[in-house]
């Protein structure tokens, strides 16, 4: 069975803007945001949370793809929800592109926002959360939002040797994918990932995968851990 935590739905009605930052204010965006969040229909059943940790090109978002055939979870990518920001030529767009370029951490309010749009747009109830938290205030900021802790978190743990590889081979004509982008990319994962990592190893929730293989290999070390979940 799988284990489901805390409904969304009574948390949507205490979100608050209480978790303001600089960047938020400079995107004004909180305040529309949160009145949109506001109206969203309560879900109607508690979901299944997995966070999906990885430096860029670790391989989350192919590991993802084999967990939704797999398992039948809804990927939601934090990176794909900002990008469909950008070409959807919201009125942050610009600055959601920039600070993508830049290789920095979009505030929290907004990815949150964008998370909880597609998890409560979702019939599924099973949610794998990809590149997301990647920083403590993205996780502090998705506890108050949402009000449910991650079920299980996967970290793909790979050096960053391979994972400039595979980013500048990865040919999605992203515009983050050039090697001065991915070194500003690999400091901020360096300097933000690993208390996250730290306090989902203290809450025994983490499960480390080394993502150096094939991806079939990579993708065995994964089943076991939602087979184990859905018996
Ligand atoms: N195990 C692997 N070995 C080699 N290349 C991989 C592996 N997994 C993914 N890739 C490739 O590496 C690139 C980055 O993978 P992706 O899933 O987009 O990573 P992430 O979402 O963590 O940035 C893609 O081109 C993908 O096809
Ligand atoms: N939680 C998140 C996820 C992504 N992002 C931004 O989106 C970019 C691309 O994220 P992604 O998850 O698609 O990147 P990959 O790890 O797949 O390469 C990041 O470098 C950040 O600029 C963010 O600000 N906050
Ligand atoms: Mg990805």
């Amino acid at each position: 069975m799988w284990r489901r935590v805390a409904s969304l739905s009574p948390l949507i009605s205490h979100s608050k803007p209480s978790i303001h930052n600089q960047a938020a204010s400079t995107f004004k965006i909180w305040e529309s945001f949160t009145s949109q969040s506001e109206t969203v229909t309560p879900s109607k059943a508690a979901p299944f949370i997995t966070f999906v940790l990885g430096g860029p090109g670790s391989g989350k978002g192919t590991q993802c793809a084999k967990i939704v055939e797999a398992f039948g979870f809804t990927h939601v990518s934090a990176g794909d929800l900002l990008r469909r920001e950008i070409a959807s030529n919201s009125a942050y767009g610009a600055v959601i592109l920039s600070t993508i370029r830049e290789g920095k951490i979009v505030p929290s309010q907004v990815t949150v926002q964008l998370i909880l749009k597609e998890m409560e747009a979702s019939d599924n109830c099973k949610f794998l959360i990809d590149g997301f938290p990647r920083s403590e205030e993205n996780r502090k900021a998705f506890e108050e939002v949402i009000g449910a802790e991650p079920d299980v978190v996967l970290f793909f743990d790979c050096p960053e040797q391979e994972m400039v590889k595979r980013v500048l081979n990865r040919n999605q004509g992203r515009v983050d994918d050039n090697i001065e982008t991915i070194k500003k990319r690999l400091e901020v994962f360096d300097e933000l990932n690993w208390p996250i990592v730290n306090y989902y190893t203290q809450r025994g929730k983490l499960h480390r995968i080394n993502a150096v293989g094939t991806v079939d290999e990579i993708f065995e070390k994964v089943r076991p851990i939602f087979a184990a979940l859905s018996k």
